[in-house]
C-alpha cells in the first residue's frame, strides 16, 4: 500500500515514478487514470483529460498499422496526426497486419497511439520496454516536443533514463516522497 503520495503537475511537466517492483507504481498510474478507485485521498483533474498506456500494446492484430491508428482516431474522434508514422517510425510498416510485427514494432505501435487520442495528461507504465536504443530516444523526443512542449503532463513509471531531465518521485514501502535534492520543487506544491 502506498500513503502520503502527493504532488501536483501544471501544463508542460512531467514527473517519473520510481521504486522497486511491486511497490506500487502501476497501482498508482492506474488509479489516477480512474481505473481503481483510491483508498483515500484525491485526484483531481486526470479523468477524461487522461491517457493510460499500461504494459499492454492494446493491438487487435487483423487490423494493419495504419488501420489501427485510424481506429484510434475514430475511436477518440481526433484526428489522425499526419506526422504519427514518421514519429513512431512506423511509415515502413503501415500495411503491416499488427499481429505480424515484433515485440519492438508493436509497442511502437501502441505508443503512437498516445499521439491519437488528444490527451493532455499520459500516465504511462515502462513505456519504452522492448523498444532498441533508438526507439527510445524517438520516444523521448516525442514526449519533449510533442507533448511536454506542447502543455502535455505526463507521469512516467520507468525503469531507464529517458534523457528528460524531469524531477523524479522515489516510491518507498508505505511512505513516499519527492527527492530532496535541487530541481524539482516546483512540480511539488
Ligand atoms: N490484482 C491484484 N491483487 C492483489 N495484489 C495486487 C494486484 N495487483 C497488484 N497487486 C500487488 O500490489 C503491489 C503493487 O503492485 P504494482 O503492480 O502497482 O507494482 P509496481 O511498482 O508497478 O511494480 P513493477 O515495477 O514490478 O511493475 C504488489 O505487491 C502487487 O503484488
Amino acid at each position: 500500500m502506498l500513503t502520503g503520495v502527493s504532488f501536483r503537475l501544471s501544463p508542460g511537466q512531467g514527473l517519473v515514478l520510481r521504486g522497486a517492483n511491486g511497490l506500487g507504481k502501476t497501482t498508482l498510474l492506474r488509479t489516477i487514470a480512474g481505473l481503481q478507485p483510491a483508498l483515500s485521498g484525491r485526484i483531481e483533474g486526470a479523468g477524461e483529460r487522461a491517457g493510460y498506456a499500461s504494459h499492454a500494446d492494446g493491438i487487435k492484430p487483423a487490423l494493419t498499422v495504419a488501420e489501427t491508428l485510424r481506429f484510434w482516431a475514430d475511436l477518440y474522434r481526433t484526428d489522425l496526426p499526419e506526422d504519427v508514422f514518421e514519429l513512431f517510425d512506423l511509415a515502413d510498416l503501415r500495411d503491416r497486419p499488427a499481429g505480424t510485427l515484433s515485440a519492438g514494432q508493436g509497442r511502437r505501435l501502441g505508443l503512437a497511439r498516445l499521439a491519437v487520442i488528444g490527451r493532455e495528461v499520459l500516465l504511462l507504465d515502462e513505456p519504452t520496454v522492448s523498444l532498441d536504443a533508438f526507439s527510445v530516444k524517438r520516444f523521448a523526443t516525442f514526449l519533449r516536443e510533442h507533448h511536454l512542449g506542447r502543455g502535455g503532463i505526463a507521469v512516467i513509471a520507468t525503469h531507464i533514463d529517458l534523457g528528460l531531465d524531469l524531477p523524479e518521485l522515489e516510491l518507498e514501502p508505505h511512505r513516499a516522497a519527492p527527492e530532496a535534492q535541487g530541481g524539482s520543487d516546483e512540480a511539488f506544491l
